[in-house]
């Protein structure tokens, strides 16, 4: 019988989460404590940022410790965003208004993402941010006076409403949101234990009051549920497999490749779940035959990172899956679609590229077609590429892959770990 993939797991902390308790410890007058926080390279990209600008951050293992006090300084150098989306658009937010110039830089992928779609909005509360000719980086953000706004967010993006949710806490007078398709909440979360008076939530919309007290606090990451959705697959995939993944965040804003998985006929219990600030819970994954998908507008927010996996899922079911909504893919560290579709055909997978997602023939048995596989220096990529490759016997090389640093730096370890 072939190996499946056995045993428990516990993924490293959360991403997300993990930036912004370095950005609300920042804000904070106090010693905050962060614990299990991710070891990763874009969020070690987030608390050099604030190291720049004055504040003091201890780090020992999985635990680091802000020392906040309440305010930010000028950073003598440009502040290097790396390869993360996430660090330059919340920072472009909370630059907007102190009282200081700065400038962002980022690698080559991160240079040539949009940052309009931050710079826009923050421009109508009165910002005076620069970016290159095509609304790419780098970026200059002149500290201003800003005003409150009442803004519709034109696309889906959790990124764009925590810049503006940053800008808003410094602004003269209130601001609120409109979010029509609802995104990850975890900075409207986060704000709300740090600073209650700060955030009120009605329907689909946020209201921002400023200049409210932001208090320093002690918290715990939940695991990354978009490191865990690979073990998800991977069990669900591969034949013989029955895994435990340990303490995943539960966020419904994040929880999409849970419920489509459940919908295709994969075997996934939710076990031991506790509802904390952020909810978290204990997933029990076994082998499954999985039936083809469509997918839901209002349900791609919650599985965006995890779209690669989903393509591959969808390849796994014997039958056409149609994936539409998925544009958002095109602007990640790679153009997520082009790239998915031409490794993934490297792998014998019947995928075509549609404007806004894929269409696949999914048949379980492919043919290799070429056992050089690139990452496009995309780590969701390189981890969703070395899980297709564990249902092949041949030896499969992917390019670039130590980009898995960016988010999962102990990817193949564990990965080793679970097959041997
Ligand atoms: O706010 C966040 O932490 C993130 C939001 C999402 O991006 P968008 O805001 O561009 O959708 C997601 O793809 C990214 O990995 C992390
Ligand atoms: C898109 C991602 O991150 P970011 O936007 O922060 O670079 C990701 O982690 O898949």
């Amino acid at each position: 019988m072939a190996m499946g993939i056995n045993g428990i797991i516990t993924v490293p902390g959360d991403k997300s989460i993990s930036h912004r308790s370095i950005i609300f410890g920042a804000m904070s007058n106090g010693v905050t404590t962060v614990n299990n926080f991710l070891n990763s390279a874009d969020c070690q990209t987030t608390i050099k940022a604030f190291q720049a600008m004055g504040v003091k951050i201890e780090k020992h293992e999985n635990q680091v410790v802000i020392h906040g006090n309440g305010h930010l300084s000028k950073p003598i150098n440009t502040l290097n965003m790396g390869n993360s989306g996430t660090t330059t658009r919340l920072i472009m937010g909370l630059l907007s208004s102190q009282p200081f110039k700065a400038n962002l830089v980022g690698d080559e992928s991160l240079s040539r993402r949009p940052m309009s779609r931050v710079a826009e909005p923050l421009r109508l509360m009165n910002a005076d941010i620069q970016t290159s000719e095509t609304g790419t980086l780098p970026v200059d953000v002149n500290g201003k006076q800003l005003n409150g706004i009442n803004y519709e967010l034109p696309i889906p993006s959790a990124q764009v409403k925590s810049a503006i949710i940053l800008a808003a806490l410094n602004a003269k007078n209130k601001t609120t949101i409109i979010e029509p398709t609802l995104s990850r909440d975890h900075t409207e979360r986060m704000l709300k234990l740090f600073s209650p008076k700060s955030i009120q939530k009605i329907d689909n919309s946020i209201i921002i009051t400023p200049h409210c007290d932001i208090k320093a606090q002690t918290l715990i990451v939940p695991g990354d549920i978009s490191s865990a959705a690979f073990w998800m697959v991977a069990a669900t995939i591969i034949p013989n497999s029955n895994l435990i993944i340990k303490s995943v965040g539960l966020n419904p804003t994040r929880m999409g490749l849970v419920k489509v998985m459940q919908r295709m006929g994969a075997n996934i219990q939710i076990i031991n779940f506790k509802d904390t600030v952020e909810p978290t819970a204990d997933l029990v994954v076994k082998s499954a035959q999985l039936n083809p998908i469509s997918l839901n507008k209002e349900e791609v927010p919650a599985l965006i990172d995890e779209a690669p996996l989903l393509a591959l899922l969808a390849a796994r079911a014997d039958g056409i899956s149609e994936l539409h909504y998925l544009k958002e893919l095109r602007f990640k560290e790679s153009d997520r679609i082009k790239t998915v579709v031409e490794e993934f055909k490297k792998l014998g997978i019947n995928i075509k590229e549609l404007d806004d997602g894929f269409l696949i023939h999914g048949n379980r048995n492919w043919q290799l077609q070429n056992s050089h596989l690139d990452s496009h220096n995309d780590h969701r990529i390189a981890m969703t590429l070395k899980i297709a490759s564990q249902l092949f016997n041949s030896d499969i090389f992917i390019e670039n892959a130590d980009c898995v640093d960016i988010s999962y730096p102990n990817f193949f370890q564990d990965l080793k770990s679970l097959r041997s």
